[in-house]
């Protein structure tokens, strides 16, 4: 009989815990939050709506919103210190790679660095909601030897963000459509990102060190990177007409095909229908079809060879790149959406806590003395 436990590589279809934060049901590819579905959440109401219903447990009523919004525009600007320090990142530096820098000093300026009270916590995770876009914003703008602008407290979450990237708000249907793509990245149960939050906080560790260590964890292609993957790999198809031709010749190399596949769902994700829709939007407000047509050639060729779906970066890379956003941008702007579901798990790991710390089961060498430095040839 082996002596090897059962062991789950990857820790596939491993239940680690019990959470009322979202439930994804990939025999019907749904998802709700809160109990209510995404799309829902997406036709009626907004990303920061749907941020209250993550920390909160229910949507918000008119004066609740009120009070969540007033604390959110408060809170947007950056320390003089971390602007400072943000211009004086290496050139070369991934946006990722800046953000989580920033949200690590974040951390060390932050009043109540020390308290991991739950009531603290939701005051720092205010805070990081805030300051995230403020953070992207910035460091896209320095890495192009423009100055920061700063956030404007009369314009609401998602106009603030065009605002601090691009200088201008654009039209509302612009608006929708980058709002949408907030409700559908706020949260997504326990994927690495998430797990890796609160996973951190389960030592007792910080809400800023949980996102920071989070950060880190979507950066992956495997993950959120995906989102950058997919818009490189639009763009290296030269047009529609080649892209099936294109899509073979990576089966030939047994090459990923970035923006497919998941973990959880099979046989699609909830999340894809409503993101394109509004990729679509974004494609006829812009007049630019072809990454669109290229991506629904990608989708039909994956499905009929290899019966693998599109996940969510499929559609949200090319709906980023429609809207002006240039790609390093696309997994920096997944965090300004997903701090909402990461500080949820955090507060909820915290509330109810044991510290994670699963075994592993050797397979190095067997037991032996040291041999003394002069002994050993
Ligand atoms: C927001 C998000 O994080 S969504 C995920 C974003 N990530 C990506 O888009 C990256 C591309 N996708 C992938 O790498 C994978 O599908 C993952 C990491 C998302 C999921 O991985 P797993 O659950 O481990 O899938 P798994 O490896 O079991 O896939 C089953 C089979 O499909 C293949 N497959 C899965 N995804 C892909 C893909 N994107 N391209 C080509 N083949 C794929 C696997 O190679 C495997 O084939 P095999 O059985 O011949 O070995
Ligand atoms: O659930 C996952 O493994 C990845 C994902 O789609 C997400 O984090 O949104």
């Amino acid at each position: 009989m082996s002596d090897t436990p059962d062991i789950r590589k990857g820790l596939v279809g491993v239940y680690a815990d019990v959470s009322a934060v979202s439930k994804v049901m990939p025999e019907t590819n749904s998802l709700t939050y809160r109990g209510y579905p995404v799309q829902d959440l997406c036709e009626n109401a907004s990303f920061d709506e749907t941020a209250y219903l993550l920390w909160h447990g229910e949507l918000p009523t008119a004066g609740q919103l009120t009070a969540f919004r007033t604390q959110e525009k408060a809170n947007r600007a950056l320390s003089p210190t971390l602007l400072r320090v943000l211009a004086e990142f290496p050139k070369s530096a991934h946006p990722m790679d800046a953000l989580r820098t920033a949200v690590s000093f974040m951390g060390m300026e932050d009043p109540e660095a020390a308290d991991i009270s739950d009531a603290a916590q939701r005051r720092k995770a205010m805070r990081l909601l805030a300051k995230i876009p403020t953070a992207v914003a910035a460091t896209n703008r320095i890495s192009k030897g423009l100055a920061p602008i700063a956030p404007d407290q009369g314009l609401p979450f998602c106009e603030n963000f065009f605002h601090m990237v691009f200088g201008k708000v654009p039209a509302p249907e612009v608006i929708k459509a980058f709002d949408v793509s907030m409700i559908l990245y706020a949260e997504h149960t326990f994927n690495a990102s998430t797990y890796t939050a609160r996973l951190v906080t389960s030592s007792m560790s910080d809400m800023h060190s949980a996102i920071t260590a989070a950060i880190g964890s979507l950066k992956g292609p495997l993950h959120g990177g995906a989102n950058e993957a997919v818009m490189h790999m639009l763009k290296e198809i030269p047009s529609p007409d080649v892209a099936e031709a294109w899509l073979r010749e990576r089966f030939d190399h047994k090459a990923l095909v970035m923006g497919f596949g998941h973990r959880v769902y099979k046989t699609g994700d909830s999340r894809v229908p409503t993101m394109k829709k509004y990729a679509e939007v974004m494609a006829r407000v812009v007049g630019d079809e072809r990454w669109m047509k290229t991506s629904a050639v990608l989708a039909q060729v994956m499905l009929t060879e290899k019966n693998i779906h599109p996940n969510l970066d499929f559609p949200a890379g090319p709906a980023y790149y429609l809207m002006g956003f240039d790609i390093p941008m696309f997994t920096p702007i997944f965090v300004c959406s997903r701090i909402t579901g990461w500080a949820a798990h955090v507060l909820e790991q915290g509330a109810d806590n044991r510290l994670i710390r699963p075994l592993s089961h050797y397979t190095g060498v067997t037991e032996r003395a040291v041999v003394p430095l002069a002994s050993r040839g």
